[in-house]
């Protein structure tokens, strides 16, 4: 059976045949209209600390590429921000589309930019990523969005590794890379309480969405779009347009730790 994917017969608006969350009351993306999100003054500033040692491998995973951390201590961690309690980080991954206007999967009153940042981390309250994943206050998503502009430096070491992994299921070591090179100056964001944005979908995520933007090129876009959804040996497919389109907000409130 062909699994869930992005194309025609298989995409976002196929999943909820597989995936009943898909018509959820706390499903992800949505569109953020700064105007309707309420400032909320207790909202404390994002607390990142990762530790570049526990980065560990790089992997085609058929619908995105992911940077995988070991996650057996605190060394690379969330806190403050709108959770309680200690969120480590798992994996960071991306969503992008064929051509520069599309790509991210939030949008900003109706914005979309090229390409968005997935730093997900899940609440050590639980035992696991996996147990962590079905709880209502297990994951935390930091969003970051790409637009273009200047070559990004830092994420020109992630996209290097690109040759490695083109192809669906490839994956190779990848050590010593500080995720919080890729995070914007400004660390103002918007939270509101959602999902995974791929099957299963599970309403498990408290999205925390950075306002600014940081940099990627139009070559380094270029480079993204040269991965392969396919496996060796498969017909090549290239890996684009990875997103899904944003979902109903059901009466959620979106909060902004600014003003
Ligand atoms: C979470 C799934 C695997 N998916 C993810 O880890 C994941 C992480 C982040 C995002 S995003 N784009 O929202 O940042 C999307 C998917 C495993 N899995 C599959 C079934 C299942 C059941 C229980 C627990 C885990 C389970
Ligand atoms: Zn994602």
């Amino acid at each position: 059976s062909h699994g869930w994917g992005y194309g025609a017969n298989n995409g976002p608006d196929k999943w909820c045949d597989n995936f009943p969350n898909a018509n959820g009351p706390r499903q992800s993306p949505i569109d953020i209209v700064p105007g309707d999100a309420s400032f909320d003054g207790g909202l404390k500033p994002l607390k990142l600390k990762y530790d570049p040692s526990t980065c560990l491998e790089i992997l085609n995973n058929g619908h995105s590429f992911q940077v995988t951390f070991v996650d057996d201590t605190n060394s690379s961690t969330l806190t403050d921000g709108p959770i309680s309690g200690i969120y480590r980080l798992k994996q960071f991954h991306f969503h992008w589309g064929a051509s520069d206007d599309k790509g991210s999967e939030h949008t900003v009153a109706g914005k979309k930019y090229p390409a968005e940042l997935h730093l997900v981390h899940w609440n050590t309250k639980y035992p696991s990523f996996g147990e962590a994943a079905s709880q209502p206050d297990g994951l935390a998503v930091v969003g970051v969005f790409l637009k273009i502009g200047d070559e990004n430096a830092k994420l020109q070491k992630v996209i290097d590794a690109f040759d490695s992994i083109r192809a669906k299921g490839k994956q190779t070591s990848f050590a010593n890379f500080d995720p919080a090179t890729l995070l914007p100056g400004c660390l103002d964001y918007w939270t509101y309480d959602g999902s995974l944005t791929t099957p299963p979908l599970l309403e498990s995520v408290t999205w925390i969405v950075c306002k600014e933007p940081i940099s990627v090129s139009s070559a380094q876009m270029a480079k993204f779009r040269s991965l392969l959804f396919s496996a060796d040996g498969e017909p090549e497919c290239c890996m684009v347009d990875n997103y899904r389109p944003p979902q109903a907000l059901k009466g959620r409130a979106v909060r902004a730790s600014f003003k």
